[in-house]
């Protein structure tokens, strides 16, 4: 069995304010496996920062447990920080330094080489741009030097928070890509999101959460399971059409295609179709995307969340 890299069991945050008491991370249970990328999905106050806080030590749960690499933290935080990389914040750099002159400090701090720099550097693809002054970079730039950072310890684990928050279109492309590599490459990196189409191409394994608590978690592949349609296409849709409903399957009418919905095998379709004469060119399971999932799952997180109107992605 694969190594359980972050597990929490019944977490949980209490924030007190004026107006009483708020659940931020209510019961949680998250299990992430080590290795590829495992999105932690939730709409805008949904407890995902509260959560990452509390397993980097930044803040303290109210109750419950906590581990990383299968060691409880806070307690042996100390032992495995040297094994996580984590963007939470902003970090803080020199703005007239440049990028290279900003990671050696930092390398220096920490005991690694300008070798160690110009590998992170590499890494994020910050290419020539390392020598320009930070005050320069754009925000794409920023976030993926501040991963650079990151990497100069050579993580296992990296706790990417948000991290395309505030990007252009092909500034979420560098990250997202940037965190498929890393993923491929061993790291385990739990990143966290809410956007969606994001999170669909480059996670293995999801965490979806609201209003603190756990709504599902699984592979991607598993969560956005067979919707028990199938869409069809073929050379005579009205014989297809009247040889489906003789079966008892309804076929609307999508286009050139047919959608048949139903909770039999694929295979059913082909053989009441066979039997009627009518040839299959095309059968295709339509799957629901992240998405919908995510959107059923966590409809009424939304509207307690959002001010209405505000669009939450
Ligand atoms: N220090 C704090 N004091 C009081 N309430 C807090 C504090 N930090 C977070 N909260 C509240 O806890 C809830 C969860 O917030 P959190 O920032 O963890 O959500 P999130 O899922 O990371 O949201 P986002 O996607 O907007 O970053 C929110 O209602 C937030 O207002």
């Amino acid at each position: 069995m694969s190594e359980t890299v972050i597990l929490t069991r019944g977490l949980r945050k209490e924030f007190s304010g004026r107006r009483g008491t708020h659940v931020a991370v209510d019961d949680l249970d998250l299990a992430v496996p080590a290795g590829g990328v495992h999105g932690f999905l939730g709409p805008n106050g949904s407890g995902k920062t509260t959560t990452i806080r509390m397993l980097l030590g930044l803040a303290a749960p109210t109750s419950g447990s906590m581990a990383l690499f299968g060691e409880p933290v806070p307690q042996r935080l100390p032992e495995v920080m040297d094994r996580v990389g984590a963007v939470v914040e902003s970090p803080k750099f020199a703005p007239n330094f440049t990028g290279r002159q900003n990671l050696r400090l930092l390398a220096a701090s920490v005991g690694r080489s300008t070798s160690d720099v110009d590998e992170a550097l590499e890494k994020v693809g910050l290419g020539q741009r390392s020598d320009d002054r930070y005050r320069a970079y754009s925000l794409g730039m920023k976030q993926r030097l501040a991963i650079a950072a990151t990497l100069l310890k050579k993580p296992r684990l990296l706790i990417l928070d948000e991290p395309t928050n505030g990007l252009d279109p092909a500034g979420i492309r560098e990250i997202r890509d940037l965190v498929k590599d890393l993923g491929a490459s061993g790291v385990t990196v739990l990143l966290s999101s809410h956007i969606l189409a994001e999170v669909q191409q480059v996670c293995d394994s999801v965490t979806i959460i609201g209003h603190g608590r756990l709504l599902a978690s699984g592979r991607v592949q598993e969560l956005v399971a067979a919707t028990g349609a199938y869409r069809i296409v073929v050379e005579r849709p009205e014989d297809a059409t009247r040889a489906l409903e003789e079966a008892g399957l309804t076929a609307a009418a999508d286009g050139d295609a047919l959608v048949v919905q139903t909770d039999r095998p694929g295979s059913e379709i082909s053989r009441v179709l066979g039997e009627a004469g009518v040839w299959l060119d095309e059968l295709t399971p339509l799957r629901a995307d992240l998405e919908s999932v995510f959107l059923d799952l966590t409809e009424g997180d939304r509207m307690g969340a959002m001010p209405s109107g505000e669009d939450y992605r």
